[in-house]
């Protein structure tokens, strides 16, 4: 069988590449580092080392590279007759690699080729359905009647705490032990891909918000309080016992919603918010708080994971969620010169003020409460 998995980054090769090979997937990684594709086609192997006592190890082979800047064709032509299309590149880029899987499914077409699906590992709520909106605006009328035929989209959630890497090998990975990758059912197209360690479910919106509201949610509290105090990284951050606490009350507050909204057992979910802790703590991953605080834009957005649950606790409980709110406040004060979003927001606070950039980041409208609170907090804050 053969994957072709667009992003050799961190949860490229950490996580998805990792699965699918021990899946029995033939890799192929296309991606536009030059340095990265050619370390893959000249090894032709990397080891994936779990940040555990044992540093246990796994290798992974059989695995190619395509450079989609300099080689587009051979990735329209491995698309054409690939068994499976996964993607681990950011949500922003995902309207960029578009054109190309447009190609590929043409090329499948005119090879009268079969079912495929195509899945969007990014921490999005509907990542594959937004890719698969981005790939038909380059099909025209019969292609997308033959795509919505034979070419599923299926929704998926992944989650692994993947840090920036600082290995002797440029494609070795260290990645925390835990791992889960759950895929909406419904939306698959033909059989459904061989994925054993992956889950697959019929009501993934509830998992997606579990995780974007807790892990996510939680690490991104984690990095923007330890950023405005200038801590370098997640354990470091949350080892401060202040700083645990308003985690835990961001996440009791997404925790409320999420129980209400999808009447998960409280007990158990006050375990899975547990578990996440001891993930941030863990003392042999060295995670930046730059890179779980990177593109405050995104983060900040009207669907990602503070705004959207921060509007729905206050029309569900007709309340303001105040830690929410302070985390939303400081995520308007990161900044690193390397982050493009985090300098942008910057300029866009200094030209027209916390409160006028707040509205225009979130799409809330000037009068919703929660835009007064953040902007209230960001001033006790700043
Ligand atoms: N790292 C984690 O802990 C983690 C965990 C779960 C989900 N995610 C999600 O996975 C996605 C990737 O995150 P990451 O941490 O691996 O980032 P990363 O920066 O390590 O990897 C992204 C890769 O995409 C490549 N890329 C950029 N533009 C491209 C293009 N046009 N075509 C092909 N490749 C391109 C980059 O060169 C890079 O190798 C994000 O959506 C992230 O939210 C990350
Ligand atoms: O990848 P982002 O920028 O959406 O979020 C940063 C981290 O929170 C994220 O990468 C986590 O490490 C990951 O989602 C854990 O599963």
């Amino acid at each position: 069988m053969k994957a072709i998995h667009f992003g050799a980054g961190n949860i490229g090769r950490g996580f998805i590449g990792l699965l699918l090979h021990q899946s029995k997937y033939e890799v192929h990684f296309v991606d536009v580092n030059e340095k990265v594709i050619d370390e893959i086609n000249q090894e032709g192997t990397y080891n994936v080392f779990l940040a555990n006592d044992a540093k246990d190890q796994f290798t992974v082979t059989n695995i190619k590279g395509i450079n989609s800047k300099v080689n587009p064709e051979k990735a329209v032509e491995e698309i054409a007759s690939a068994d499976l299309v996964t993607t681990a590149i950011g949500p922003n880029i995902l309207k960029f690699i578009a054109p190309l899987i447009a190609d590929g499914l043409k090329a499948r077409k005119a090879k009268n080729g079969q079912f495929l699906n195509i899945i969007a590992c990014e921490n999005m709520i509907g990542g594959s359905t937004e890719l698969k909106k981005f790939v038909f605006e380059h099909l025209n009328d019969e292609e997308k009647t033959w795509a919505e035929e034979y070419i599923g989209f299926p929704d998926s959630a992944v989650d692994r705490i993947v840090p920036n890497q600082s290995n002797e090998k440029l494609l070795d990975v260290l990645v925390e032990p835990f791992f889960e990758w759950v895929i909406d059912e419904t939306k698959i197209k033909g059989e459904k891909p061989e994925i054993p360690e992956a889950h697959f479910v019929e009501n993934l919106t509830a998992y997606i918000e579990r995780k974007l509201f807790t892990v996510n949610t939680g690490h991104a509290t984690t990095a923007y309080l330890g950023n405005i105090k200038d801590y370098k990284t997640i354990s470091e951050t949350i080892a401060h016992k202040d700083v645990e606490e308003k985690v835990l009350q961001v996440l009791s507050e997404t925790g409320k919603v999420l129980v209400e909204k999808y009447k998960f057992d409280k007990e158990e979910h006050q375990k899975y918010i547990q578990k996440i802790i001891g993930r941030f703590s863990n003392p042999h991953i060295v995670d930046d708080v730059k890179r779980v605080g990177r593109s405050p834009l995104r983060k900040l957005s009207r669907n990602d994971r503070l705004v959207a649950p921060a509007m729905e606790y206050v029309e569900l409980f007709k309340e303001i969620p105040a830690g929410l709110v302070e985390v939303m406040a400081s995520a308007m004060l990161f900044f690193s010169s390397e982050d493009q979003e985090s300098v942008e927001l910057k300029e866009l606070i200094q030209a027209k003020g916390a409160e006028q950039a707040f509205i225009e980041v979130s799409g809330l409208s000037a009068d919703n409460k929660l835009v007064s609170a953040v902007a209230a907090a960001y001033k006790e804050i700043q």
